[in-house]
């Protein structure tokens, strides 16, 4: 399919340009608060993922963008117009601005995944040669033209979400909204659909917003991410600079599993007590990570240390890393390599000792 076919029918904003802006956004049932003031913005052609535990505040913040849920106070931008107080019937149009794809893929179980597909084209009342010609197209972009006349029932769970993608492009969003949609997938699968996701962005430009408690998901596609806690924002920024260096609790925890950890064995084992060797933590991202810091430090700092665990990982082509030392306590070792490492930009603490 051409460029042509997943632009917008109306006029898009131009590159760059905000095509969703949360301002201040609060939303309550009851006592409970789901919303504290979330203020946000997604540029166009950018994937932002927000990331965050259950409970806090994530389906409460879609549905409030697509209309489907009014904020207490706050605003909601869609490319440009505030939505949150427009009646049912003006939000119609501006709804088919945003395609959402969904954890459970929300296929109708008696059509074809053609017919899936062209739902929303059938929902405009466009004519049935257009709606067969653009979801056979969008077939072929998802690599299930084969599946056409299949019903969802014959289908595997991502086929079932390729279906469900195709059917939210159909009528040319300028945003697509991803609710958990790799939630309910096996790692393999989960590849397959976000390697998707990201190649319609990057062939389309297409912004997407995507909703996850994964932060793998977010470390493979998203440009930038906000994590969400208790309603509010607690961090956001470009995933490489939030990875390297996380700033709050919640977001230190989510990385949990996929930054490296020391292991149980040695921390088991440590003591805050000064003992014969110390256990560092050196954190390292960009220039930091380029250089052969260890080499370095076993040139200009004498004395005995090793690499206990860690690495260097690539996110959006920055490397990051985090390293695990053990280092002598003695002779002043340990605090000529923190200064040491301090001066080459890495983020040196010790941890303890053993
Ligand atoms: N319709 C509702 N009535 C009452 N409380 C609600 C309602 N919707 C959400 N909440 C509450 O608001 C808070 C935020 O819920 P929300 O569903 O937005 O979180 P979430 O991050 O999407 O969680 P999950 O990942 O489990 O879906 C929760 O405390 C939830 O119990």
């Amino acid at each position: 399919m051409s460029d042509d076919d997943v632009r917008p029918a109306q006029p898009a904003p131009a590159a760059g340009e905000e095509v969703v802006r949360l301002v201040d956004l609060k939303r309550r049932f009851g006592e409970t608060p789901a919303l504290e003031g979330v203020s946000l913005t997604v540029r166009k052609g950018e994937i932002l993922g927000i990331i965050g535990r259950s409970g806090a505040g994530k389906s409460t913040l879609i549905r409030c963008l697509n209309g489907l849920e009014r904020p207490d106070s706050g605003e909601v931008h869609v490319e440009g117009r505030e939505i949150s107080r427009l009646s049912e019937g003006e939000l119609q149009p501006l709804r088919r601005r945003i395609g959402m794809i969904f954890q459970h893929f929300n296929l109708l179980s008696a059509k074809t995944v053609e017919d899936n597909v062209a739902l929303p084209l059938k929902i405009e009342g466009r004519p049935k040669a257009e709606r067969r010609a653009r979801a056979a197209e969008l077939l072929e972009l998802v690599g299930l033209s084969a599946k056409a006349k299949a019903y969802p029932s014959s289908l595997s769970g991502g086929q079932k979400q390729r279906v469900g993608i195709a059917r939210a492009l159909a009528a040319g969003p300028a945003l697509l909204l991803s609710d958990e949609a790799t939630s309910a997938l096996d790692p393999e699968t989960t590849r397959s659909i976000l390697a998707l996701l990201k190649d319609i962005n990057q062939r389309f430009g297409l912004t997407i917003l995507l909703i996850t408690h994964e932060m793998e998901v977010i470390r493979s596609i998203a440009d930038r991410v906000a994590v969400i806690d208790a309603g509010r924002i607690v961090e956001e920024g470009p995933v490489w600079s939030v990875f390297s260096d996380p700033q709050s609790e919640i977001t230190q925890s989510l990385l949990g599993g996929i930054r490296p950890q020391l292991p149980a064995a040695i921390a088991e084992r440590l003591s805050p007590v000064p003992g014969r060797e110390a256990i560092l933590r050196v954190d390292v991202a960009g220039d930091a990570a380029r250089r052969p810091l260890l080499a370095e430090l076993g040139a200009a700092v004498p004395g005995r240390f090793r690499l206990i665990h860690g690495g260097i990982d690539h996110v959006q082509g920055e490397p990051i890393g985090s390293l695990f030392l053990g280092i002598a306590a003695k002779d002043g070792q340990v605090a000529k390599s923190l200064d040491f490492l301090t001066a080459r930009g890495a983020r040196a603490k010790v941890l303890g000792y053993v």
